[in-house]
C-alpha cells in the first residue's frame, strides 16, 4: 500500500493534525529533564504514549535529536520504531537535499526498507534542483513511503529564494514537478511542505494547489500564529491531504500525560475544516 493511501486512511480515522516531536533544549527543561539522550528518550517516549491512538501522524524534528550525535540518533531510531509498531505514521523531518549520487545515501538511510532510521516519509529540501532529489522519489516510491518537497516555507527569508520568478516563481516550479510525480489515480505520495501562515503568498505567485494529487504538511500552526482561518486562507484550493502541524504549542503543556492529551484535541479541534463553510461563501 502506498503512502498516500495509508496516511489518506488514518488521517480519515484520526483527523489530519500532525504533531511535531521538537525536543528543544527548553522544553527539555520546562519538563524537567535532563538535555541528553536519556531526556530527549524520555520526552519523545511521553509524547508518542500521549497520541498513540489518536493522532494519524508525528514528525519528529531530526536536528534536535542531532545534536546529540549517535546516541540521539538511537534516540531517534527508537521513536521511529515505537511508532511504527504504535500504528502512528512517521515524517522524519531532516529537510534533505544533495546531489544525485549522494542523495542516494539520504534515500537509503531514511527511506528504505531494514534501515535503522527508515521512516514513512521525509522532508527533502529542492534546492539543489528538484531533478537532484529522485534518488528519493525512487526510493519512496520503491518501498511504498512518502516525501513532503519544501516549496512555501513559513520562514520570512524562505521568499528570497522560494518568491523568485514572478509569475513563474520557484515554488510555482515546484509545485508542479510535485505534481508530476503524482498520478491522477490513488492519492499520491509525494507531499509539498507549504506553510499555514503563507496564504499571501500562494494568492500572490498564483500557486494551483488543486493539481498536486498528494499531501501538504502545513507547519506554522500554534506557535508560528496559525489557525483555523489561516489554513482556510491558504489551502481553500488545495485537493489533497492536509496535514497542519503544530509542535512547541502541545509540546509545552507536557510533561503531564493529560493535558498533553487536552493539547491535542485542543488542536485537532483547532485545525479540523470539515464542515466550515469556504471564506467568502457566508
Ligand atoms: O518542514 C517542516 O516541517 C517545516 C517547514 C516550514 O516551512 N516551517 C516549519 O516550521 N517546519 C517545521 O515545523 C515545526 C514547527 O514547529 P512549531 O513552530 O513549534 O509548531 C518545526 O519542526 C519546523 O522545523
Amino acid at each position: 500500500m502506498t503512502f498516500g493511501s495509508r496516511l489518506a486512511a488514518a488521517v480519515g480515522r484520526f483527523g489530519s493534525l500532525c504533531v511535531g516531536i521538537d525536543p528543544h533544549p527548553s522544553l527539555l527543561a520546562a519538563w524537567g529533564l535532563p538535555d541528553t539522550p536519556a531526556g530527549l528518550d524520555t520526552f519523545s517516549e511521553t509524547v508518542l504514549e500521549a497520541v498513540a491512538g489518536s493522532v494519524a501522524v508525528v514528525k519528529p524534528q531530526v536536528a534536535l535529536f542531532e545534536r546529540h550525535g549517535s546516541r540521539g540518533m538511537a534516540v531517534l531510531e527508537r521513536l521511529l520504531k515505537h511508532s511504527t509498531a504504535a500504528g502512528v505514521l512517521t515524517i522524519a523531518d531532516a529537510k534533505r537535499g544533495d546531489i544525485g549520487s549522494t542523495m542516494a545515501g539520504y534515500a537509503d538511510a531514511w527511506l528504505r526498507d531494514g534501515s535503522a532510521l527508515a521512516a514513512d516519509a521525509l522532508t527533502l529540501s529542492p534546492y539543489l534542483g528538484f531533478e537532484s532529489l529522485r534518488p528519493a522519489l525512487t526510493a519512496a516510491s520503491e518501498t511504498g513511503r512518502g516525501v513532503f518537497v519544501l516549496a512555501l516555507t513559513s520562514n520570512p527569508e524562505g521568499a528570497s529564494v522560494q518568491h523568485v520568478g514572478g509569475e513563474d516563481s520557484v515554488a510555482r516550479r515546484i509545485v508542479q514537478a510535485a505534481a508530476a510525480e503524482n498520478d491522477g489515480g490513488t492519492p499520491g505520495s509525494v507531499g509539498l511542505v507549504i506553510g499555514a501562515t503563507a496564504g499571501a503568498a500562494v494568492r500572490r505567485l498564483g500557486l494551483d494547489l488543486g493539481t498536486l494529487n498528494g499531501p501538504i504538511l502545513a507547519p506554522g500552526v500554534g506557535a508560528q500564529g496559525a489557525g483555523r482561518q489561516e489554513l482556510l486562507e491558504t489551502f481553500a484550493g488545495a485537493s489533497g491531504v492536509i496535514l497542519p502541524n503544530s509542535s512547541r504549542e502541545i509540546l509545552s503543556s507536557g510533561p503531564d500525560a493529560a493535558r498533553l492529551r487536552q493539547a491535542v484535541a485542543t488542536a485537532q479541534r483547532a485545525v479540523d475544516l470539515s464542515g466550515v463553510a469556504e471564506p467568502g461563501t457566508d
